[in-house]
């Protein structure tokens, strides 16, 4: 399990989370969702050990998280990466895997095939497009025996059937691990009833029981609906002029 506790990390007078407790199950997926800004990367960087914060505690399966024996339970895929580009997909992996106790080769292996890029697998990273960079990541996410998975919009650049099937990966792969996935991909939300869905907000985050309320929370929560107010009275006022 990984447990938060009282967490509180500003940037200088900008406090982003505030007080955040909450605990992930070792085993499921969860969801976090919330307006631009409201700290979910943040959150997965201070579990991670990669942004430190000022107080509060985090726990992976009771240890801390500054521990090696807690990093090697974890496996971080950031929506910003940057992957040596030197290397190929091949050594990239190796070079992660050399770096974790526990991993399945055959199941990288399994799982480069699924996304077609054997071959790829022996170029240079600096030739990959955004979505293969992404399936690298997955593809070495999947081959470690961590017990933790955390992805920031982890769908974000992959076409319509490697979406599909990296859900299907996941939905199955998560039986016997945790993903945390901080996504705004409403359809993967609303097609994965199972997964437990929290709203990072204020500095807190609460669980969303209802998920087919995430769009008025979000409307109501954030400047939403001031816009959508903005947006009539402007097209009222100001007559559009193809018409
Ligand atoms: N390195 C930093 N220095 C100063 N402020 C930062 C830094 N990183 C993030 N912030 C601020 O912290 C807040 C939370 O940012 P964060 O990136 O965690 O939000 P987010 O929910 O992941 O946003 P998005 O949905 O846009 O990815 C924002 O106000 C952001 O400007």
């Amino acid at each position: 399990m990984i447990t938060i506790s009282e967490l509180q990390k500003s940037y200088k007078d900008n406090t982003v989370l505030h007080k955040l407790s909450i605990e992930f199950e070792p085993v499921g997926i969860d969801i976090i969702v919330g307006i631009n800004g409201s700290g979910k990367t943040t959150l997965l960087n201070c579990i991670c050990d990669i942004t430190p914060f000022e107080s509060g505690s985090i726990t992976v399966d009771s240890i801390d998280r500054k521990e090696k024996e807690a990093k090697t339970k974890m496996y971080y895929i950031p929506s910003d990466f940057y992957l040596p580009e030197y290397l190929s997909g091949k050594e990239y992996a190796d070079f992660v895997f050399s770096r974790y106790p526990h991993k399945d080769r055959d199941r990288f292996t399994f799982v480069i095939r699924l996304y077609n890029l054997e071959s790829a697998l022996h170029k240079k990273i600096s030739e990959y497009s955004y979505g293969m960079k992404k399936k690298l990541q997955i593809a070495v996410s999947l081959a470690l025996d961590v017990r933790y998975i955390l992805a920031d919009e982890v769908f974000n650049g992959l076409d319509y059937e490697s979406y599909l099937l990296t859900e299907y990966l996941i939905n199955n792969f998560a039986k016997s691990r945790k993903f945390i996935l901080v996504s705004h991909n409403m359809d993967y939300i609303k097609r994965n009833p199972l997964a437990r869905v929290y709203l990072l907000s204020a500095g807190r985050m609460e669980l969303v029981e209802d998920i087919h309320k995430i769009e008025e929370i979000v409307i109501n929560n954030g400047e939403l609906k001031n816009y959508y107010d903005e947006i009539d009275r402007f097209l009222h006022d100001h007559k559009d002029s193809i018409e």
